[in-house]
């Protein structure tokens, strides 16, 4: 009989063993997933920092060529300002050429602006003009299309123009 209670005993004890060992290997189950779980949140966060980056350098990158553009702009606006004394000025600078082109012609009075305009559309030197009162306009036709200048009289009371 006691024989028998040993043996019942111990059959007990190999199954409680069996449980615990059970308990922990679900335990442990449960740890990797965790650790996996976790693992994938960093790699997304890190993913998504780099495609923060990557749009902040693209953004600085335009900022720079639109930069680079304006300062060429200022560069063409100060070459023709420092010509002698006739100053022509295109309206459309950064614009594709067109056929028909608009020039506005600046400079003192005395300069020569209305003889050389004079000379372009006739041919022929004239030596005694009188000063621009207002504007001038003279239009030019060419093989390429229609030069417009438009000259500003250099006088005093139209430098403010
Ligand atoms: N010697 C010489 N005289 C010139 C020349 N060009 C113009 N002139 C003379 O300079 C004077 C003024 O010329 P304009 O063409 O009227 O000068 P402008 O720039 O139109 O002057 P405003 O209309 O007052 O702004 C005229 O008497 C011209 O004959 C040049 O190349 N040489
Ligand atoms: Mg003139």
């Amino acid at each position: 009989m006691e024989r028998g209670k040993v043996k019942k005993e111990k059959r007990k004890e190999t199954e409680k063993k069996k449980i615990r060992e059970k308990g922990k290997e679900e335990k442990r189950k449960e740890l990797e997933q965790k650790i996996k779980e976790k693992e994938k949140e960093k790699q997304e966060k890190q993913e998504r920092s780099k495609r923060k980056e990557d749009k902040k350098e693209k953004r600085t990158e335009q900022g720079k060529e639109t930069k680079k553009e304006k300062e060429q702009f200022k560069g063409q606006e100060e070459e023709e300002e420092n010509k002698d004394s006739i100053v022509t000025v295109t309206n459309t600078p950064l614009e594709p050429l067109e056929k028909n082109k608009q020039i506005l012609v600046l400079g003192l009075d005395g300069a020569g602006k209305t003889s050389v305009l004079h000379s372009l559309a006739s041919n022929r030197v004239q030596h005694s003009v009188a000063p621009t009162q207002g504007f001038n306009a003279v239009c030019i036709n060419t093989e390429d299309g229609q030069m417009e200048f438009l000259e500003i009289g250099g006088s005093e009371p139209f430098r403010s123009y």
